[in-house]
């Protein structure tokens, strides 16, 4: 069996005002898998997440990484990106801060610049790469702080409501980002609440419960489907699931959760009709 890139046990987390934020969640992350952390606000995906990038340390069970190694032995293969794409612009350009982490790498000046040009055109950063990060847009930030994530080459990347707030072009772009990294055999971890987005992160979903619990693991179809576990979670189902729900003509388990799915059902239906 291959290593888990990240393997939690039991992990329970409390913010210093004691309140519980994780409690006994478990989760095993293997190479190359795209793994969605669903829960509703509060639910305690972002700190599930800062716990499996390493960057707290839980109060009780275990994080292990790549085997059963520290977080300190292989950083450099992580890269973590939250909500606030302020924490990861801090140079004085978009440049820099796309150069910063291949630099902590030790890569030669032409390694770097070769980096540098192909993410900005990936972004569509070319034209603000000089340019103060604090005069760039929302949207614009997103990009960028996206791009210098990715700069470091990682092997997991744990993303914090990558999408949210971004409009379809942008949104488009970052999805497209995460499919190129899934066919380079990149493992990411989404965190979201949007169970409309799963289907297009990942293939696995970890849903947490409004206190800090895993209450489901599985497919999309199996957690997107399971309408009552998803109440109780404080979410509804995807948008598509409750449309088909509504129609004649599709068996409740049938349901589609993604757009391929629902192309095929609706011309099957078409078809029968
Ligand atoms: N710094 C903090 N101090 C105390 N409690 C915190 C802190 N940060 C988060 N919490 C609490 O921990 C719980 C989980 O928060 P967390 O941010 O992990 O949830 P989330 O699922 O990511 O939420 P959202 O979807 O709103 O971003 C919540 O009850 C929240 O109020």
């Amino acid at each position: 069996m291959t290593d888990p890139v990240v393997d939690a046990r039991d992990v329970t987390y409390r913010h210093p005002d004691g309140t519980v934020a994780v409690d006994g969640a478990s989760l095993r992350v293997d190479p190359g898998t795209r793994v969605a952390l669903l829960g509703a606000n509060g639910a305690g995906k972002s700190t599930l997440l800062q716990l499996l990038g390493g960057l707290h340390d839980p109060d009780e069970g275990s994080v292990r990484w790549f085997g059963d190694r520290d977080v300190d032995t292989v950083r450099d293969r992580l890269a973590v990106l939250l909500q606030d794409a302020d924490d990861y612009l801090f140079n004085p350009t978009v440049r820099e801060d796309l150069e910063y982490g291949p630099r902590q790498l030790r890569l030669s000046t032409a390694e770097i610049d070769d980096r540098v040009t192909e993410l900005a055109a990936r972004f569509d950063l070319e034209h603000l790469l000089d340019r103060p990060p604090f005069r760039l847009s929302g949207g614009e930030k997103r990009r960028a702080a996206f791009a210098a994530a990715l700069s470091t080459e990682p092997e997991v990347l744990l993303l914090d409501e990558p999408v949210s707030h971004l409009d379809a072009q942008n949104r488009r772009r970052i999805l497209d980002a995460l499919d190129d990294l899934a066919a380079d055999g990149v493992t990411t971890v989404v965190a979201t609440p949007d169970p409309d987005l799963v289907p297009a992160v990942a293939d696995r979903v970890c849903l947490l419960g409004p206190d800090g619990r895993v209450v489901a693991d599985g497919t999309p179809r199996e957690v997107l489907t399971d309408r009552e576990r998803l109440r109780t979670a404080g979410l509804r189902p995807p948008t598509l699931v409750r449309l088909f729900d509504d129609l004649d003509g599709v068996d409740g388990d049938d349901v589609p959760v993604s757009m391929p799915e629902a192309e095929t059902t609706l011309r099957a239906l078409l078809d029968d009709g």
